[in-house]
């Protein structure tokens, strides 16, 4: 969409390396390094190439120093009007002895797989390591929020890595608006500045990393502000570890328990547990270029993971979307508005290592209201063999899409038949009118809870509609449970 502006960058290299660069894919230039003594490198994506077999002079590093701004208190400086970044290592009398010359792009695209989350308006973290273009997305977030959503967006923009060098923001960062900070030691500062004076919907802010940044980023939050940065560490486990950084996602506190509630959670007596509700409601691990890992909950994660259980999360890739715990993916069926024809239509089943074949003809010969659906999300009950019913992979899509299951013992069009027969006959024997009376219901319960945040009781119905009615909640990425007993027992459904 922009241009890398590449040009400007290679104006101030010594004309060798500019010369030596002409050759090789600048397109996907990621840095170049000058270290004094050694011969100067290009590095890409995953390999470096040596631009000259001349060791860099102390002469070039000073013209290279006499180019661009001046550096910062963080040892960063940059191209006015552009988004490189040059930063310098410095022997012990402060003699500037290195430059790292990193590539700035605006680059569209790199944040569709997580624009749902950012149009919700949740809190996200991008963790991922040091290059893997957690800067790039910020800065693309922040101009998708100003100038598609119409969002007041103001960016912390510590070393100017964001919003580029110069007092007049790059075109990259659309109409955000931009706070520089004067030393890195004030980002806390600025970041409650931001909110107390110029009003804005989201803060964008990159490399949250100390405990006042921490306590900013929960006051900013707290206030109701949309907030978007990035930390350092590669995973949320990392952050769990991480004493100054674990307040973002909820702060972890070792707690004693009692005897008796040891042996009822069968733990030991000093267990860890999150603190509080985290900063960040989710996180988002880039893992690299093509993948991120996505975890739409950040405190059922963080939770799992201080029981010493797989966090899980959402592996989204050009390839698509997988699952990976028992965390309910945040797309696309809630996106989506309940259809009642659906409910109340044809029955979706989703045969799981069975064949689809099969299936659907036995619907065809039993003329079943019913269809075989290749998406388990889809269903409405999933077919599977008993053999294969402690599948890992099975039980994962159990608790994620709270499917029912029913099993058949072999995979025989006889079995299948007796199967489908017997639990169609369970949803049939319900009148249409019912359906129609409890989806309605729950559909308008399902409103109430998500517009005013309340809890909302429904009227006592049989375990085949309460099980429609809690679908329904769990789509809308809500908590149902059924309560009481029968026939008076009934569904709740409570806001998340
Ligand atoms: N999707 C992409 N396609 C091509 N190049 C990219 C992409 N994302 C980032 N880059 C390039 O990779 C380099 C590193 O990106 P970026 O500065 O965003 O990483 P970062 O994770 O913020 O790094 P750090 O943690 O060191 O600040 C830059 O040169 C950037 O232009």
């Amino acid at each position: 969409m922009f241009n890398a502006d590449l040009q400007s960058l290679l104006a101030v290299l010594p004309p060798v390396l500019r010369a030596a660069l002409q050759g090789l894919p600048t397109h996907q230039l990621l840095e170049v390094i000058m270290d004094v003594g050694r011969p100067p490198q290009a590095r890409f994506s995953g390999r470096a190439v040596n631009l000259t077999t001349d060791p860099v002079s102390p002469a070039d590093l000073e013209r290279v120093v006499a180019l661009v701004g001046e550096f910062s208190a963080d040892n960063r400086a940059g191209i006015e009007g552009t988004l490189h970044r040059i930063a310098c290592l410095r022997n012990r009398r402060g003699e500037i002895i290195g430059l790292t010359l990193r590539v700035g792009r605006a680059i569209a695209g790199t944040i569709d797989f997580i624009q749902d989350l950012i149009e919700r308006e949740v809190n996200l973290l991008l963790l991922g390591r040091p290059g893997v273009g957690k800067t790039t997305r910020l800065r693309e977030i922040a101009r998708v929020l100003a100038d598609e959503f119409g969002k007041r967006v103001v960016i912390v923009d510590t070393s100017n890595e964001i919003g580029g060098d110069g007092d007049i923001p790059h075109p990259a960062i659309g109409s955000a608006r931009r706070m520089q900070v004067a030393h890195p030691e004030q980002q806390h500062g600025v970041m409650i500045e931001a909110v107390e004076n110029h009003m804005p919907e989201v803060i964008v802010v990159d490399e949250i990393g100390t405990t006042s940044e921490a306590m900013a980023a929960r006051t900013i939050a707290e206030r109701g502000v949309q907030l978007i940065g990035t930390a350092h560490g590669n995973t949320l486990e990392n952050l769990v570890m991480n004493p100054t950084l674990a307040d973002l996602i909820g702060g972890v506190q070792v707690v004693t328990l009692g005897d008796d509630e040891a042996r009822l959670r069968r733990t030991q007596k000093t267990i860890r547990e999150r603190k509080a509700l985290p900063t960040f409601n989710a996180v988002v691990e880039i893992v690299n270029r093509e993948i991120m890992m996505v975890h739409p909950d950040t405190a059922s994660a963080v939770d799992k993971l201080l029981r010493g259980l797989d966090p899980g999360g959402i592996r989204r890739s050009p390839q698509g979307e997988e699952i990976l715990s028992p965390e309910k993916s945040p797309l696309p069926e809630s996106a989506k508005p309940v259809s009642v024809e659906n409910q109340a239509g044809l029955i979706r089943i989703h045969p799981y290592a069975l064949s689809r074949d099969t299936v659907e003809r036995v619907i065809r010969d039993l003329r079943l209201e019913a269809r075989a659906v290749k998406n388990p999300e889809q269903a409405d009950f999933i077919i599977a063999l008993r053999s294969r019913a402690e599948d890992a992979r099975l039980r994962r899509l159990l608790q994620v899409t709270r499917v029912p299951l029913y099993v058949v013992k072999k995979n025989t069009t006889a079995q299948i038949r007796r199967l489908l027969q017997n639990v169609l006959n369970i949803l049939h024997g319900v009148p249409k009118d019912e359906v129609d009376i409890a989806v309605s219901e729950a559909e308008a319960a399902i409103k109430r809870v998500m517009k005013e945040g309340v809890t909302a009781t429904l009227q006592p119905r049989t375990a085949a509609i309460r099980e429609l009615q809690h679908r329904l909640a769990v789509r809308h990425h809500l908590l149902a449970e059924s309560v009481g007993s029968e026939p008076q027992r009934h569904l709740i459904i409570y806001p998340v």
